[in-house]
């Protein structure tokens, strides 16, 4: 508890912030973990946090308590502060994990690691072992039988202390997310990247690292988007790197945008690139394979984004078929707008929409289950004929006319459906469908290990399969023409699968 506060280190039971407190507020949070230790059971489980947060053990002196949590401990705790603030994500976060009797708290690092700006940083692995004596002390004194190791450098901190721990992530936003792109100097990465240091993959409150990939040549082009990324100051981008080596840029991944491949010109169709992009996915799938977390979430956004989908999760044997996804959200976007402007409704009240299968010409935008304002949309539009012959078309040809416009493919909507596609999965949809490239099971007659785009609602990290639709003639026959140009390309690629 001695050690001292410096401009990245702030110990909070020697030192005190004037702006919240005055400059008793180092006693009062001394008493209170006192109070706290004292009245804490001997042979309570112990739950390892990594280090103090700015809205939680900073203030009240408890690890993983923020002024309101410290209530819900009932001891006669004083709230050290002038003014209470809203607990941090990371209290919230293990509050509501908690249940009766709460288990002991503590931190691998009693006091706060910052950046300058005062945003949480992870803590140097010296601050780790200058708070290991307290740790042995802590242990020696409470003897719990087991530890909930809360993030890596918990895990790591637990190590050697004699006592059983295991290792969970969920509760905890602290830890930076390491988000791996590939094709980070390309344009839809110039629209990409900016948008994740943002949050919006993750959400307001989580730190993220970017691990971003691309070819040799490309190095310098990288690391000029890497400097635009430092001039935006995004409070949440903790670290950015940058390399040419697909193991390094998966290594420890929580999620994985593939974006990086050729993309086509004006006369070609999305499958004239499988020879000149399967290759890369092939290579990158066994670098995955090697590196990544297991439960990290990967989207193919590279063209033919499903045939490269397949390819990568068949070159990476060890990971989750199930967290391979290809990225048909852009179809399902673009869907979405023709559909509301028709039928006079805004985006959001439509539901139940589904792109399926290939992210090509022969994808099927169906809009038979599809609702709005509590109504089917069929029978809103009421146009069969705009149905097949204009809107089903429209949608499978638009990448086509952006190329013929613009001369490039499209890069800002291809980056903002990607945000979607993982924002979704990560965050769930609120029970409405969104449209999906996954590895098929063999649902709905669909070959089992095509990768197919197919409606999807997503809850508490993971995706389910719309399941129980029955199909008219023309929805069977739509389905049969994308199965069969996704089972040619199969074919194409079979040497690589
Ligand atoms: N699924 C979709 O809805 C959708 C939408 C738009 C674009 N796309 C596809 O996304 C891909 C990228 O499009 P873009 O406009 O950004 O292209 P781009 O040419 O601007 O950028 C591609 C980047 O990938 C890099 N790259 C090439 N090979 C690589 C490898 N082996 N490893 C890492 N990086 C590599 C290139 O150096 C380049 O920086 C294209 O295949 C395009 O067709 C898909
Ligand atoms: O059409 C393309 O080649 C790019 C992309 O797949 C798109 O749909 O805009």
């Amino acid at each position: 508890m001695a050690i001292a506060s410096t401009d990245r280190l702030f110990n909070p039971y020697r030192d005190h912030d004037p702006a919240v407190e005055a400059a008793g507020a180092p006693e009062i949070r001394r008493c209170n973990l006192r109070v706290y230790l004292e009245a804490m059971p001997k042979g309570a489980p112990l739950w390892l946090g990594e280090a103090m947060a700015r809205r939680g053990a900073r203030r009240t002196g408890i690890p993983f308590c923020g002024e309101e949590a410290l209530h819900r401990l009932g001891l006669p705790l004083i709230q050290p502060t002038r003014h209470a603030l809203p607990d941090g994500p990371t209290a919230c976060a293990i509050w509501a994990a908690v249940s009766d009797p709460p288990p002991l708290f503590w931190n691998a690092v009693m006091q706060h690691p910052h950046h300058a700006d005062g945003r949480t940083r992870p803590p140097a692995v010296a601050e780790i072992a200058a708070n290991m004596p307290a740790l042995h002390a802590l242990i020696a004194w409470k003897r719990p039988p087991r530890i909930l190791c809360i993030g890596r450098v918990a895990e790591r901190a637990a190590q050697g202390l004699g006592v059983s721990a295991t290792y969970e992530d969920t509760v905890t936003t602290s830890t930076p997310k390491r988000i791996a792109v590939t094709g980070a100097a390309g344009q839809i990465c110039y629209a990409l990247l900016f948008r994740i240091a943002k949050g919006d993959v993750y959400g307001p409150d989580q730190p993220v690292i970017l691990q971003l990939l691309d070819l040799p040549q490309a190095q310098d082009a990288v690391r000029g988007v890497v400097m635009e990324l430092a001039d935006c100051a995004f409070p949440l981008l903790v670290e950015t790197m940058v390399t040419d080596d697909p193991a390094t840029a998966f290594r420890d991944a929580d999620a994985a945008f593939f974006v990086g491949s050729r993309p086509r010109g004006k006369g070609m169709e999305r499958r004239d690139l499988l020879s000149a992009n399967a290759e890369i996915f092939r290579a990158q799938g066994r670098a995955l394979n090697e590196t990544a977390k297991r439960d990290a979430k990967v989207v193919v956004v590279g063209n033919p984004a499903n045939t490269n989908a397949m390819i990568l999760a068949a070159n990476a044997p060890d990971f989750p078929n199930e967290n391979v996804t290809s990225m048909i959200r852009l179809d399902h976007n673009r869907a979405l707008t023709q559909l509301a402007t028709k039928a006079g409704v805004a985006v959001a009240e439509i539901d139940r929409l589904a792109v399926w299968g290939n992210h090509s010409p022969t994808m099927f935008a169906d809009w038979t289950e599809a609702t709005a304002q509590g109504g089917k949309l069929p029978d809103m539009i009421g146009d069969d004929a705009w149905y097949r012959d204009t809107l089903i078309p429209n949608v499978a040809r638009r990448g086509t006319a952006i190329i013929e416009a613009r001369g490039a493919s499209s890069a800002a909507s291809a980056a903002n459906a990607a945000i979607d596609h993982m924002h979704g999965w990560i965050h769930g949809t609120g029970g409405k469908w969104m449209s999906m490239g996954v590895h098929s099971n063999g649902e709905y007659g669909i070959p089992e290990g095509l990768m197919f785009g197919v409606p999807v609602i997503c809850a508490n990290g993971t995706y389910e399969r719309v399941e129980g639709l029955t199909f008219t003639d023309f929805q069977r026959e739509m389905m049969a023409r994308t199965i069969a140009e996704l089972e040619e390309e199969r074919e194409a690629v079979s040497a690589l699968l």
